[in-house]
């Protein structure tokens, strides 16, 4: 199996380009356990399927580490993007991608040569804060209080396809990520699990940012993390619609900008670190 190994902001997952590889279906869960495993695989926070779609440009379909299929993924749209353009896949600049959380909207900034992509902005549609959407449990919309490491949080749920739970801390270097963060995965609360971001205004426009992602654990960055948590500082009065905020998280920077006019727009770099051939006939992981 041919794949590229690509990075948004250091989340990286393994691409395999289904236009011309043939994959079992039933297979992606544990091919995507294998790829990520940094001992016995590639090493990865997962795998991401590029390929055709009926109705729209490309379609992205994405597995945690754990073998979970994800309905979005913000740092694998713009490497998706950057690999469709560059492939010739598409022959335009701004085109649409299908994910199981609905359609995004991506738009590479090629370089000078036309031939490369570093830079890519999506639309990542509306935030969704309806507990129904997210899904959380119990009906209801605004903050929820959960109880996880030995204390009681304050999270605001978020859809962006995907389910999240956004967190404001003073302080996310002190923020108990990998305990609170594991336990409020799979609270009861969310029965699809969620992930939770950590997160602290410096400005209305600067935000650090902190993430353990359902089905990967601590990761470098979260796209759909990061516009899950510029709404809930929106929604909070902690920043304002039309405002570019700059979310500095472990892996580098993202813009995100959420519009009067409903949608989220996120940009960031897309990167690719190698490609190769991996043996697909391996001991099960
Ligand atoms: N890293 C991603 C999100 C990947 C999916 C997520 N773990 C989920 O299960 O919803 C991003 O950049 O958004």
């Amino acid at each position: 199996m041919k794949f590229t190994k690509m990075h948004g902001l250091g989340n990286s997952y393994i691409y395999v380009d289904v236009f011309e590889e043939t994959l079992e279906e039933h297979e992606l869960p544990r091919l995507a356990r294998q790829v990520a495993d940094k001992n016995k695989g590639i090493g990865s926070d997962g795998l991401i399927l590029i390929g055709p779609s009926t109705h729209e440009d490309v379609k992205m379909q994405v597995f945690n580490a754990d073998g979970s299929e994800a309905k979005n993924c913000g740092n694998g749209l713009r490497c998706t993007a950057k690999y469709a353009y560059e492939h010739g896949y598409v022959n335009k600049e701004r085109f649409t991608i299908e994910t199981l959380g609905g359609t995004m909207k991506a738009t590479v900034h090629p370089d000078n040569t036309g031939q490369t992509v570093s830079l890519v902005t999506v639309d990542m549609g509306a935030p969704e804060f309806d507990w129904g959407r997210v899904p959380v449990k119990e009906q209801g919309e605004g903050e929820l209080s959960l109880e996880a490491a030995g204390r009681s949080w304050q999270l605001m749920p978020v859809s962006m396809g995907n389910p999240h739970g956004v967190i404001f801390v003073d302080d996310t270097e002190q923020a108990p990520v990998e305990t609170a963060g594991a336990e409020l995965e799979t609270h009861e609360a969310f029965p699809e699990g969620a992930n939770i971001e950590f997160v602290h205004m410096r400005r209305s426009d600067v935000m650090d940012f902190r993430v353990w992602e359902r089905g990967s654990g601590v990761t470098q960055a979260c796209g759909t993390g990061a516009c899950a948590a510029v709404a809930a500082a929106v929604a909070a009065g902690k920043s304002e619609k039309d405002k570019e905020v700059t979310v500095h998280l472990p892996g580098g920077d993202l813009y995100i900008t959420w519009q009067s006019s409903g949608n989220i727009l996120m940009t960031g770099n897309a990167e690719v670190i190698c490609t190769g051939d991996y043996e697909t006939r391996r001991a099960s992981i």
